[in-house]
């Protein structure tokens, strides 16, 4: 069994963070682990505090998972500082596992803040040169590029950008843009384009969390990385076309919907 694991924050809500990747890991035929690096009380309308965990306590959480269990590949998600950040990255340049996919979190579905200011250049500078792939939504990439992202050209040219910052493969995701939901691949090989139409739904809690989870997971089956993004992508589009009503707000996705009918029960 391929075993991946998420150092990410906790959304007792259910819908993204560890919760979110631990579901995708499992959705996605992997054994999923979790190292928690900020205890979020949130919901699917708000975020009501955010608690950083000592870096201390994320670096021992980290040495026990390695020190027992081979990682097949890593996710990162919420990092809210740079002192986080430069903890964690110290970890991964320890244990080097081979596959690091990060979601530069920042900012929730809410609108609010996930990550202190000032992370991009310890992030640019302690994780791009040691990630495989780095999944920004379009308002992380236009924090780390710079560029101000409109429209499909500009998703491009802020991925290519990205990469020659020195990170392997970029993926912008285009969810908060209008229209078909678009991402843009850049690898060595090429850019890509991976369009689906776009769900009439408001139940998108979490859908960067889960698909970047879910590539993690299909890069650790030892796909390439077009298919393994190509592969989240059907899969995160379903989860949010079966989705079910949580809460008030944008409910989550569907991460097990091949077992679930709409009504929640198992088929
Ligand atoms: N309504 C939708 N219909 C289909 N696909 C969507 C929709 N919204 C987002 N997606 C897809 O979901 C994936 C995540 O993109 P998104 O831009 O939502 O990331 P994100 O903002 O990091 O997610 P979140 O912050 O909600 O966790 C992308 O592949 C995107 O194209
Ligand atoms: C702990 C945690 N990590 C990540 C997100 C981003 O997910 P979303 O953008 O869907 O709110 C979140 N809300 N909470």
């Amino acid at each position: 069994m391929l075993k991946c694991l998420s150092v990410a924050g906790s959304d007792c809500s259910g819908g993204a963070g560890i919760q979110a990747d631990l579901k995708a890991f499992s959705a996605n035929e992997t054994f999923g682990m979790s190292v928690i690096t900020s205890v979020v009380a949130e919901n699917t309308t708000r975020v009501l505090s955010v608690f950083n965990v000592p870096v201390e306590e994320i670096q021992k959480q980290i040495d026990a998972v390695f020190e027992d269990i081979h990682v097949d590949a890593v996710k990162l998600g919420m990092l809210p500082t740079a002192e986080i950040i430069s903890a964690v990255a110290d970890k991964l340049n320890e244990y080097k596992p081979s596959i690091i996919v990060c979601d530069p979190v920042m900012v929730a579905t809410s609108g609010d803040a996930l990550s202190e200011g000032g992370t991009v250049s310890t992030m640019r500078e302690k994780l791009f040169p040691i990630v495989t792939l780095l999944t920004p939504n379009i308002p992380e990439a236009e924090a780390i590029s710079g560029l101000e992202i409109k429209n499909e050209n500009h998703m491009e040219k802020a991925a290519r950008i990205i990469m020659d910052m020195g990170v392997k493969n970029v993926l912008v995701k285009g969810g908060h843009l209008t229209g078909d939901a678009v991402d843009y691949l850049c690898t060595p090989e090429g850019v890509h384009k991976l369009a689906c139409k776009r769900v009439d739904s408001p139940n998108t809690h979490g859908t960067g969390c889960t698909l970047s989870s879910a590539i993690t997971a299909n890069l650790a089956h030892g796909m390439d990385m077009l298919s393994a993004v190509t592969k989240a992508k059907n899969y995160i589009t379903e989860a949010i076309e079966k989705s079910f009503t949580v809460g008030k707000g944008h409910s989550p996705v569907n991460h097990f919907y091949d077992y679930y009918d709409l009504k929640g029960t198992v088929l």
